[in-house]
């Protein structure tokens, strides 16, 4: 177990009292403005913590994180953890090193596009425990894809640790597994 200042019912309160919605809510969360989240000292500093405990046995070796978002909140959580970061980077395109690098095209995204992940090869093995960290699942194409890049490279997937449950397959949070602080009901809009 890692550390938070508060009980999980204060921590939800605390992330959906600085949660807003911008525009007209058509763009799922192209729409939903987190970065209240990051700009509270208290709330910064549980985050990290609190999303490594929906794991709390799961003993991962190290945390992945697609660009841009589960960067920020991955690294929370691995720093929590105090196990590695790494960083799944999208689009990367091709360069001198491809063969040192890991990708695969995700199925549609909640944008309707197809991306590429990719992180390098050396930086997870057999032998590792991945959990990935994520700001929020739609239709979980990022969370399948870093999870077929993961077996690809032989290490053990635990699943998915989120901020933000906005999923429309509801088998995902078996699937993938997928666990969260917070549902998108939660923030006061719901498909
Ligand atoms: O379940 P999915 O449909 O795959 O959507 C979830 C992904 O979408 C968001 O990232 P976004 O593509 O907006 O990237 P950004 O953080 O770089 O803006 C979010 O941070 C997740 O990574």
């Amino acid at each position: 177990m890692t550390t938070t200042s508060r009980s999980p019912r204060a921590l939800r309160d605390a992330l959906v009292d600085r949660f807003a919605w911008l525009g007209d809510r058509t763009d799922d969360t192209g729409a939903a403005d987190l970065t209240g989240w990051w700009r509270d000292p208290a709330l910064l500093a549980d985050i990290g913590p609190a999303l490594a405990d929906l794991y709390a046995d799961s003993q991962p070796t190290v945390v992945l994180g697609p660009e841009s978002r589960g960067v920020l909140v991955g690294t929370l959580t691995a720093t929590a953890l105090g196990v590695g970061f790494v960083e799944v980077r999208k689009d990367r395109g091709s360069g001198a090193d491809s063969d040192a690098w890991r990708r695969r095209v995700s199925p549609p995204d909640y944008k309707d596009r197809h991306v590429e992940f990719g992180f390098r090869r050396d930086l997870v093995k057999a032998g590792d425990r991945v959990l990935m960290v994520d700001d929020w699942v739609a239709t979980g194409a990022t969370a399948l894809t870093v999870k077929g890049l993961v077996e690809d490279s032989g290490a053990t997937w635990i699943g998915v640790a989120t901020l933000v449950d906005a999923v429309r397959e509801s088998r995902l949070r078996r699937d993938l597994p997928l666990r969260s602080l917070l549902h998108e009901r939660d923030l006061g809009w719901y498909r």
